[in-house]
């Protein structure tokens, strides 16, 4: 049974006009190596545990949402999700009716389980965990290297139906997108056809610009509080060079001497950080180069990323997870994918495609490091990345896998899967989810027994690793790409805010 709303009652749970307050035991196990007295070693685990103390605000805020690339595919395809759920517009397909809803959105459309009542499950919506701002109450704008209104850029992405774009069009064509920083040395070259929109100046100049943005629509939308994501092009990496871009300070150098090797995505994270706006990055890019981190860091500014995971690969980090979990070894993965969107037009390019093949390629890293008695040392699957660009699919893109794997006694498995992923229609949601999720982490604040006062999140947010192929992480945390893990460890901190045990699915009432 599905349960709007709940509160908590707990000795250890407290509900004040402005806050949620928590206290949670957090259990974890060390593992130590002890010489046994015939000389021996044995591994001993020992069981420990911590208590945590979780506050987190209860006021929402008034969002503002900025989009790099707004005018893009994902950002006309959200914009357009969230007017038409404000709005509650349906319209006339060939299947019939159809209203808009948030399905594919973690927050807005997936349930947890809470608990049972005499012998029912009861689940709540994921949303309802925590105070959570309302999608339909967003503000958004962005910014986009082409001038087209948010109608025009809805038609132009072919991806909502005709009924619908109608109803939408007036309500979007005054939707302009804010000029972006254009550098052709980061984006394929068929992307300049496009690029009519531009922030001209030095890069330090296009950076201040990008800040004087931010401070503007931040006055003009009276929102309390910004997002800004990233769903423009993918860039190729930047190169990280000592003495260019590896300390913050170095990085500013090269920005006031006019360092040529500076993306515009970077540029776009300085303005933000500088601004104390968190900013996440949907595409795979080395946005974060360290001295971008360092200073998100020393501003304790959040940010995140990176690479949307949508569909092809979001799949795979389920299916690789349940094959080494099953002691089941793959040892050929081939993700061949073709797409005809503009996203597609820009990865046929080397540089840009190999962003992609880079964050598309180490998402099965830690399955494989979880079991060496699948795998040697240093040994992994083949593993190949194919992507073309065939226009006339448009952004239904269309996936096509074969996992080989090895079996009891020699024998052999091969799964082989056609995944037609609506790229847009997946990302968009997931969007949605990392702006949500962002805002949330900004107003919980913990401390661990022994330690002094509350604090954030580390600013390197790896609770939104569930929705990115290629999760950022705090230096020294381990990365976890195994879809499951992902969203229980999203789902148990937010369980821990209020109180509630993770969830660990034994049942042993029932057992
Ligand atoms: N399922 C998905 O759609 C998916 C999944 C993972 C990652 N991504 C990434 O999300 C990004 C957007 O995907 P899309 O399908 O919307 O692509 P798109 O090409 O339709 O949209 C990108 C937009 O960004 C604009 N742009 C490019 N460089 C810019 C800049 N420097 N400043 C401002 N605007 C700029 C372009 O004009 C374009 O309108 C891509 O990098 C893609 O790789 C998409
Ligand atoms: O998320 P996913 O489906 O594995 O990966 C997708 C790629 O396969 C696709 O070619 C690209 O255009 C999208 O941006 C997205 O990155």
């Amino acid at each position: 049974m599905l349960v709007d709303s709940f509160r908590v009652e707990s000795p250890y749970v407290k509900y004040t006009e402005e806050t949620i307050e928590s206290k949670y035991e957090y259990t974890t196990t060390d593992m130590v190596h002890e010489v046994m007295k015939d000389g021996k070693y044995e591994w001993v685990a020992r069981p420990k545990s911590v208590t945590y103390q979780f506050v987190t605000k209860r006021k929402l805020p008034k969002l503002g949402v900025m989009l790099v690339g707004w005018g893009g595919n994902n950002g006309s395809t959200l914009t357009a999700g969230i007017i038409s759920n404000r709005e509650g517009i349906s319209w006339v397909t060939k299947d019939g009716v159809q209203h808009a809803n948030y399905f594919g959105s973690l927050t807005q459309a997936s349930t947890c389980r809470i608990g049972t009542f005499s012998r029912e499950e009861i689940y709540v919506p994921f949303k309802s965990l925590l105070p959570m701002v309302d999608p339909n109450d967003i503000v958004i704008g962005g910014w986009d290297i082409s001038d087209m209104n948010l109608a025009d850029a809805m038609e132009r992405a072919r991806v909502l139906d005709i009924d619908l774009q109608k109803q939408l069009r007036p309500l979007m064509q005054d939707m302009v997108p804010l000029p972006g920083i254009y550098d052709p040395d980061f984006i394929a070259a068929n992307q300049g056809s496009r690029a009519n929109n531009i922030i001209k100046g030095s890069k330090k100049e296009q950076m201040e610009r990008v800040i004087q943005d931010i401070r503007t629509f931040k006055a003009e939308t009276k929102v309390d509080k910004v997002v800004v994501l990233w769903t423009a092009n993918t860039e190729r990496y930047s190169d990280v060079i000592t003495g260019l871009n590896d300390t913050k300070e170095n990085l500013f150098n090269s920005l006031k001497n006019g360092e040529p090797e500076i993306s515009p995505s970077t540029l776009f994270a300085l303005a933000c950080i500088h601004e104390g706006v968190p900013f996440i990055n949907g595409s795979p890019q080395n946005t974060f180069v360290p001295g971008v981190i360092e200073y998100a860091i020393e501003k304790n500014c959040l940010i995140g990323g990176d690479d949307f995971k949508s569909g092809q690969t979001k799949m795979k980090s389920v299916l690789v997870d349940f094959l080494v979990g099953a002691g089941i070894k793959p040892t050929a993965i081939v993700s061949y994918n073709h797409l005809g969107n503009n996203d597609g037009m820009n990865l046929s390019a080397p540089q840009t495609f190999r962003s992609k093949e880079i964050s598309k390629s180490n998402v099965v890293d830690d399955m494989v490091s979880s079991n060496s008695i699948l795998y040697g040392p240093g040994e992994h699957p083949d593993h190949v990345i194919v992507i073309k660009y065939v226009p006339y699919v448009g952004d239904s893109k269309r996936a096509m896998d074969e996992y080989t794997s090895e079996i009891f006694m020699g024998g052999r498995n091969t799964i082989v899967m056609h995944n037609t992923c609506e790229d847009s229609l997946l990302a968009a949601p997931l969007i949605l989810d990392l702006v949500l999720l962002a805002e949330l982490c900004t107003r919980i604040e913990f401390k661990a027994e022994g330690e002094g006062k509350l604090h954030s999140f580390h600013p390197v947010a790896a609770l939104l690793s569930y929705l990115t192929k290629a999760p950022l992480v705090p230096a020294g945390t381990p990365v976890v790409n195994a879809l499951a893990k992902q969203r229980a460890m999203l789902e148990n901190i937010i369980r821990a805010c209020i109180g509630l045990a993770p969830e660990n699915n034994m049942m042993l009432e029932y057992k």
